[in-house]
Parts: structure tokens; sequence; C-alpha cells
């Protein structure tokens, strides 16, 4: 066993599992309004993977309701994917909002170097403290340096351990809790790093994996806003066993896409202390 030094030891080395399930029960029981700011390749499985997990999804982007609604929101997504110029001003007047009322908002900075206008974007959303970022390695590395990348696009040409440096350089320059996916998940505040371990390869073959899984970091971050990076850890962490069960049913990614969904809403108990496997990194 490591010793106690350190303040933040006691969770560190808490057990995982447990705390995963205990946050998606509360999900179940709570189901938190989540405003979902995305792109339009996303919208349906963004939505059907809050409902499937028990949070209540609402695809509203128009600025002129954000004073109305976003006060109602338990939480925010925000996620560039398909950005243009006047779609800006709402997530920016959303992300203010949200952190004048004290909301937990989370930023998906989909293809951050893929532009100048997007990884500026990015940089301005980022300045206005969302409580997590959750990109791919290419998008937090890009995000991280300021700089554009040799991209694919919206798909990383990085694993996400080459951007673990990058990872807690943005965490401790935002103060957001940042997370990177890919075969290992990891999570950051700057100082603690944690490593989500569940999921399978044919995720990257469905569109819109990681703008779902980022909706659903939003989802537990609104029943835990004091503990971001243990939610975050949580959300992917089931995201990824929902990927696994999914998988032993699905013939390719447009089977595993559905399958995926009803794993999500089927998980239980055993089955999630049984698979979640989070690590300290
Ligand atoms: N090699 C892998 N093994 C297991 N799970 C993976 C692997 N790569 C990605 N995943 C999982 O797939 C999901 C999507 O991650 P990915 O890194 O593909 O996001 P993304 O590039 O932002 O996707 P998109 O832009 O299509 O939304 C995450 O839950 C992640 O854990
Ligand atoms: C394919 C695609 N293009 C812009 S957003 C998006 C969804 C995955 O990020
Ligand atoms: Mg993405």
């Amino acid at each position: 066993m490591r010793a106690l030094s350190m303040e933040s030891e006691p969770i560190f080395q808490q057990d995982w599992a447990p705390r995963a399930w205990n946050l998606l029960s509360k999900l179940r029981d709570q189901s938190p309004l989540v405003q979902c700011i995305t792109n339009f390749v996303s919208m349906d499985l963004m939505a059907n993977t809050l409902l499937s997990a028990g949070a209540s999804p609402a695809m509203i982007h128009s600025i002129e309701e954000i004073p109305d609604f976003t006060p109602h929101a338990h939480s925010i997504c925000i996620n560039v994917g398909t950005l243009s110029p006047n779609w800006l001003p709402a997530m920016k007047a959303a992300a203010k909002l949200a952190t004048k009322l004290g909301k937990p908002w989370v930023l998906d900075p989909v293809a951050a170097g893929a532009s100048g206008f997007r990884l500026n974007a990015c940089l301005e959303l980022v300045g206005m403290k969302p409580n997590v970022i959750r990109g791919n390695g290419s998008e937090i590395i890009a995000l991280s340096k300021a700089s554009l990348g040799v991209s694919k696009g919206v798909d990383s040409s990085h694993e996400s351990m080459d951007a673990m440096e990058a990872a807690k350089s943005l965490a401790k320059a935002s103060g957001a809790i940042v997370a990177v996916s890919g075969a290992v998940d990891i999570i950051t505040d700057g100082n603690r790093v944690v490593g989500a371990h569940n999921g399978v390869p044919m995720m990257q073959k469905i569109t819109a994996t990681g703008c779902a899984v980022t909706a659903l970091i939003a989802a537990f971050v609104a029943v835990d806003p004091l503990h971001a990076l243990e939610a975050t850890a949580s959300a992917l962490s089931i995201f990824g066993i929902a990927g696994e069960l999914g998988m032993d049913m699905a013939k390719g990614p447009a089977s595993l896409r559905m399958h995926l969904i009803d794993s999500l809403y089927g998980i239980d108990q055993a089955v999630l202390l049984s698979r979640a496997k989070i690590t300290t990194l």
C-alpha cells in the first residue's frame, strides 16, 4: 500500500468501481438535465447516450434561448464539431452564464488543430473556465500547444498516452480536468493522473462516440460537481463497459452502436463492479 502522504491521497486511493456505481445510481435517480450545444453529426447518438444512461438531454443551441433555458440545466456540454461563426456566440454565452451560475460545463474541442478559426474558438472557450475538457490525443495536444496540427480532422493521429504531458499542462493552465480518450482514457487535474481501461477499438469506427462520452461526462459531473475527476473517470469507464458488452453482440460498427446504447441502459451493479477498470497512472 502507498504511503498516505499527500492531502489528496485518500480520494486517490479510493475504490473506483463502487464509486462509479454510486454515481451511475445517482444519475439514474436524479436524471440531470444536460443542455447540449453540439455538432449535427453527434446529436442523435449524444441524446440517446444520455437517455440510456438515465439523464435528460436537450439540444438547445439558439442564443435567444440561453438566458431562459440555461439556468434550468444541471450541466452544459459544448462541442465545436461543426463550428461556424454564427454558432460561436451561443457557445460563449452559455459558457459564460454557466460559469456565472456555478453550473458545471464540459468542452469537447473537436478537431481543435484543424484551422485557425477553430483553434482560436477553442482557446477562447478554454479561457471561459470549463470544468472538464475531453478530447482525443491530437485535439488535446493542439489545444495544449495552441498550434495547428497535421491532424486527420476529427480522428486522432495520436495515442492517448502521447498526450499525457499535454493533458497535464492544459489542466494546470486552464484549471479544468482534462480527459484524453483512447485505448486507455487518461484523466488528470494536472497532478493526479488516472486511467480508465475499458472500451473496444471498434468504438472508433462509430462517429461521435467521443462526443457522446463527453456529454455523459457532463451528466456525471452534474451529479457530483465537486469531484469532477472522479465523475469523469466513472463516465469514461462506464461508456467503455457498454462498448465491451455491446461488442459481444455486435457484427460491426452499426450494430455496435445499437448494442452499446442497450448495454449502457442495462448496466447493473454486478456487471459494473466486475468490469470497471480505473487505475492510478
Ligand atoms: N483503441 C481503443 N480501445 C478501446 N476503446 C477505445 C479505443 N479508442 C477509442 N476508444 C473509446 O472510444 C470512445 C471514443 O473515443 P475517441 O478517442 O475515438 O473519440 P473522438 O476521436 O473524439 O471521437 P468522435 O470525434 O468520433 O466523437 C471513448 O469512449 C474511448 O474510450
Ligand atoms: C465527422 C464529424 N465532423 C465534424 S464533427 C464530426 C463528428 C465526430 O467528431
Ligand atoms: Mg471528438
